[in-house]
């Protein structure tokens, strides 16, 4: 039976060590502040959103939401985050995703000062990111996973790291984190066009699957004693549950246990370690404001 890799403890670990970082700062006269725009009414955007400035407020940070309406144009958007940019007391910006439509979310990314761009989405930073600069913010959920494999002893040197989806945001930054030096794993990316996907997702030692889809992974397509991290985040309805629906990921978390030697759940897996390493970019970039400001 497998253990569960607890992306909520190592949170609450993590979030406790970062307390005293920001009181450090604060001593020198900078609080970290984080602003988050978030346009339209997509109840899950607005309850990420929620979560991630109640957590910085939870460390002594600044958080703020920027909420824009649905039908906002690109000038009004990019208007608004001149502001963030030219704010001094802003240290992070982010762009609540998915955006509608309308919006061209790429060139909405490239509009946030690469300076003060925690998620990591700029183009100067996913180039930094590639070349092992480390002055590059990570994204998220890639540098959460990292920190989860490293807090819990998992070793990654020499191990056949499967990745099955080949998003922008989580799957490409994580296979140029994990094969450089340090990591030093052997990273092979899958995605839908893959044939005979349990082909290789049956080599994996480390088996990372961020798709978007239920039940994706099941017993017979992993080796025993893999370790899983599930980024999937899926509703599925549940009339018998508060919120009348409930979380799960991409694998089939039950059966996969039974052959696994550790998984990450959803929910408490890696969703929460998304939002710590926002947190955490967010005091990073607080301290090279603070560093660029000395004489
Ligand atoms: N600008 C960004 N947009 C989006 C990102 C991102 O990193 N930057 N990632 C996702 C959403 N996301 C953060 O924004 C996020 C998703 C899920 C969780 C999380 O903690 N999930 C919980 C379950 C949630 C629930 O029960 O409703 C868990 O897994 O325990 C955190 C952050 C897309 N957009």
């Amino acid at each position: 039976m497998a253990r569960n890799i607890d992306g909520t403890e190592i949170s609450r670990v993590m979030r406790a060590e970062m307390a005293q970082q920001v009181a450090d700062l604060q001593a020198q006269g900078v609080t970290p502040g984080l602003s988050v725009v978030l346009v339209g009414n997509n109840p899950a955007s607005q309850a990420y959103v929620s979560s991630k400035t109640r957590a910085c407020e939870t460390l002594g940070m600044k958080g703020q939401t920027l909420h824009l309406p649905e039908d906002v144009s690109t000038e009004d958007l990019f208007a608004a985050i001149d502001r963030l940019n030219a704010d001094a007391s802003v240290h992070g910006i982010l762009v609540q995703l998915p955006l509608p439509a309308h919006l061209p979310y790429k060139a909405v990314l490239e509009h946030i000062h690469p300076d003060k761009d925690v998620d990591g989405f700029h183009p100067r930073n996913a180039g930094l990111a590639f070349v092992g600069d480390p002055r590059a913010f990570v994204p998220c959920t890639p540098a959460g996973i990292l920190e989860m494999l490293r807090r819990e002893d998992i070793p990654t040197r020499g191990k056949h790291v499967v990745i099955v989806g080949r998003s922008l945001i989580v799957s490409k930054p994580l296979a140029s984190l994990l094969m450089a030096p340090g990591p030093d794993a052997t990273v092979t990316i899958t995605h839908r066009h893959t044939p005979d996907l349990a082909s290789f997702t049956r080599q994996a030692d480390i088996l990372i699957v961020a798709v978007g889809k239920q039940n994706l992974i099941t017993a017979d397509m992993v080796k025993p004693g893999v370790v899983v991290i599930d980024v999937g985040q899926n509703r599925v309805e549940d009339p018998g549950s508060p919120r009348g629906y409930r979380m799960v990921g991409d694998v089939d978390f039950d059966a996969v246990s039974q052959v696994a030697q550790a998984i990450t759940p959803v929910p408490g897996g890696v969703g929460p370690m998304t939002i710590t390493m926002l947190l955490a970019n967010t005091i990073q970039s607080a301290r090279q404001a603070l560093q660029a400001r000395a004489p």
